[in-house]
C-alpha cells in the first residue's frame, strides 16, 4: 500500500534513476487499455473523460491503444489549462493524429451519451476534498449512466492520502491502479488491477531526490514548530558537539541547545553565536547530571547523545541512565552507541554507527553491500531501533523498512562528518519518522560532500559541509 505522496516519492526517485514520468505515463495508459479490452468488445463505444492533470494524461495515452473501439475523448476544461507538460504532449499527440477529442468548458456543456465503457481519468492522487465543477457533474453523469465505469488509478474523489471517499465521488465498477494499491481501494468492493508500470525496485530501495519531497515547511509556522533539538555532548572534545548543533540548525531545526560540561561551554559557544548552551557542572558527563538532563530533554523534540562525550565509565553509565528513562526520539552517535545493546528503553533511537561501531554494538557486517543490507535489517529488528550504518552504501533500517543511500565520497572519511550527519538526522527527526529522517539526512550530507569535492577536490573538512546543507535539503523549493 502506498499513499499518493509516497507514490510521488517513488516516482521522483524513478526519474532520478533515469526512468522519467513520461515513460511511466505510457505504461499506465497502456495498462488501462488492457483493462478496457477485458470489459468491452471491438466496436463498442468507449468514452474517456480526462482531467487536466497527469491522471487525465494517463488516459490520453490510453486513447492511442484503443483504435478498434468507437472512441470519444472529452477533456474537462481548456487545453491550455492542462497542468503538466507530459499530459499536454499526450493531448497534442491526439490532435496531430486527429483523434476525436472534445473539450468540455463547463458542466452545462457535458453530454456523456450512452457509452459501453466510460474511463474516469478526471482526478487521481493530486486531489483532496469533494469534487468541484465540472468534475462533480461528470461524476454524477457517470454514476447515473449504464456504462461500466473504469477508474484510472483511483476513482475521482478518493483521497489517496487518507482513503476517504468524497460524497460526490465516482462510483467505479473497476479500478486500474499503478505500481501498488492505494488507501481506500481495498474498501471499495470492486475489482482493482494493480498494474506494473516499470518502476524499478531500486526507486523504493535507494534514497534519491524524491525522498526530499517529504519535506515541507508550513508558511504559518512559529519558532519551535520546526523542531527543538537538545545535543548532549562535549567534555573531552568540543568540536564535535558544535558541529552537530550547527548541522541541526542547517537541517532546519528552530532551536538547538547544547548541554555540555561547564568547563568547555565557553569554548563550544565561541564556535558559533547561533548556539544556546546549557552547561552542567564538571568536565565530563556523569550520573549525577542525569535527572536535570532528562527534564531538559523532555522539553525538546529530539535528543542527540554522543558527540564529543568520550568513553569514561561514568559518562557511559550516565548515557545509559539518560536513554533508559527517555521516551522521545533520540539520535545516538559515537561513544554513546556502545550502551544501546545493554539498555531497555521506551525511546525511539536512531543509532548512527559506522561499520566498526556496528560491530562494537554486536552487529555484523559484510564486504558485499547487499548482504550488509540483510544483516543491518535483522540487527535493527533485534535491537528494535532504527540504524543508520555509514559507509560507501549507507544502510538505514528499522527492521521492517530498509533504505540504501549511495551519496558521499572518500573525501568524507575525515573527522567530524559523522557529527554533521547526527545533527541533520536530529533536526529532521523533529518533523519526520525516524527512518525517513535518517534516510534524508544520509542522502543530504553525502550529496553536500559530493558537491564540495566536485567544486574543490579532496581535502574537505567537516565545517565545509555546514553552509551547503540547506541548498541540498531544500533544492526543490529553490527550483520551484
Ligand atoms: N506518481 C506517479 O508515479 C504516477 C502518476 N501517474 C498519474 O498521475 C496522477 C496524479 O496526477 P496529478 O498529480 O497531476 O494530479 P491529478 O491528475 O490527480 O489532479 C490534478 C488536477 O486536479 C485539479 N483538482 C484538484 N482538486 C480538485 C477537486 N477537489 N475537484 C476538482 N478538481 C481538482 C487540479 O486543479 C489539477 O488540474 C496519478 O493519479 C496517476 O494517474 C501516472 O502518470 C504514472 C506515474
Ligand atoms: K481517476
Amino acid at each position: 500500500m502506498l499513499t499518493g505522496s509516497e507514490m510521488g516519492v517513488v516516482d521522483e526517485n524513478a526519474a532520478a534513476l533515469g526512468v522519467p514520468r513520461k515513460q511511466l505515463m505510457e505504461s499506465s495508459g497502456h495498462a488501462v487499455a488492457r483493462a478496457v479490452r477485458t470489459l468491452a468488445d471491438p466496436g463498442d463505444q468507449v468514452t474517456i473523460v480526462a482531467g487536466r492533470g497527469n491522471n487525465g494524461g494517463d488516459a490520453l495515452v490510453t486513447a492511442r491503444f484503443l483504435d478498434e473501439y468507437d472512441l470519444r475523448v472529452l477533456l474537462l476544461g481548456r487545453p491550455d489549462a492542462i497542468s503538466t507538460t507530459i499530459a499536454r504532449e499526450n493531448w497534442d499527440a491526439l490532435q496531430h493524429a486527429e483523434y476525436p477529442t472534445e473539450t468540455v468548458r463547463d458542466s452545462s456543456a457535458l453530454d456523456l451519451g450512452t457509452p459501453d465503457v466510460v474511463i474516469d481519468a478526471m482526478l487521481g492522487t493530486g486531489i483532496a476534498g469533494d469534487l468541484r465543477e465540472p468534475a462533480a457533474t461528470a461524476a454524477t453523469a457517470m454514476n447515473e449512466s449504464d456504462a461500466t465505469v473504469l477508474s484510472v488509478d483511483v476513482p475521482s474523489g478518493l483521497d489517496a492520502e487518507t482513503g476517504r471517499l468524497a460524497d460526490n465521488a465516482v462510483d467505479a465498477d473497476h479500478v486500474v491502479t499503478f505500481h501498488d494499491t492505494k488507501p481506500g481501494l481495498p474498501d471499495l468492493d470492486v475489482p482493482v488491477t494493480v498494474a506494473d508500470i516499470g518502476i524499478p525496485d531500486a526507486a523504493e530501495l535507494f534514497i534519491e531526490r524524491g525522498d526530499l519531497t517529504r519535506l515541507e515547511r508550513d508558511p504559518a509556522s512559529h519558532k519551535g514548530d520546526n523542531g527543538e533539538v537538545l545535543v548532549v555532548g562535549g567534555g573531552p572534545y568540543t568540536g564535535a558537539p558544535a558541529l552537530t548543533a550547527q548541522a541541526a540548525l542547517r537541517g532546519g531545526a528552530d532551536l538547538v541547545r547544547v548541554a555540555c560540561p561547564a568547563v568547555v561551554a565557553r569554548e563550544i559557544q565561541s564556535y558559533s553565536e547561533n548556539l544556546i548552551l546549557r552547561p552542567f557542572d564538571g568536565d565530563h558527563l556523569a550520573p549525577p547530571h542525569v535527572d536535570n538532563l532528562a527534564e531538559l530533554a523532555a522539553e525538546h523534540d529530539t535528543l542527540i547523545v554522543g558527540p564529543g562525550l568520550g568513553n569514561a565509565d561514568a559518562t557511559l553509565e550516565a548515557v545509559g541512565d539518560l536513554l533508559s528513562g527517555f521516551e522521545g526520539t533520540a539520535v545516538v552517535d559515537a561513544d554513546a552507541l556502545s550502551v544501546v545493546p545493554d539498555i531497555e528503553t521506551d525511546a525511539d533511537l536512531v543509532c548512527t554507527p559506522h561499520q566498526g561501531e556496528l560491530l562494537g554494538m554486536g552487529g555484523e557486517t559484510s564486504e558485499d553491500w547487499r548482504e550488509r543490507v540483510d544483516l543491518v535489517e535483522s540487527f535493527a529488528s533485534e535491537v528494535d531501533q532504527t540504524l543508520l550504518v555509514k559507509g560507501p552504501y549507507d544502510i538505514v533500517s528499522d527492521g521492517e523498512r530498509t533504505r540504501v543511500g549511495r551519496t558521499g565520497n572518500p573525501g568524507m572519511t575525515v573527522g567530524g562528518t559523522g557529527d554533521v550527519l547526527a545533527g541533520v538526522t536530529g533536526a529532521l527527526a523533529c518533523v519526520q519518522e525516524p527512518l525517513d529522517a535518517a534516510a534524508i539526512a544520509a542522502y543530504t550530507v553525502g550529496t553536500v560532500g559530493d558537491q564540495v569535492v566536485d567544486d574543490r577536490g579532496y581535502g574537505l573538512v567537516a565545517t565545509d559541509l555546514l553552509d551547503e546543507i540547506p541548498s541540498v535539503l531544500w533544492q526543490r523549493e529553490a527550483e520551484a
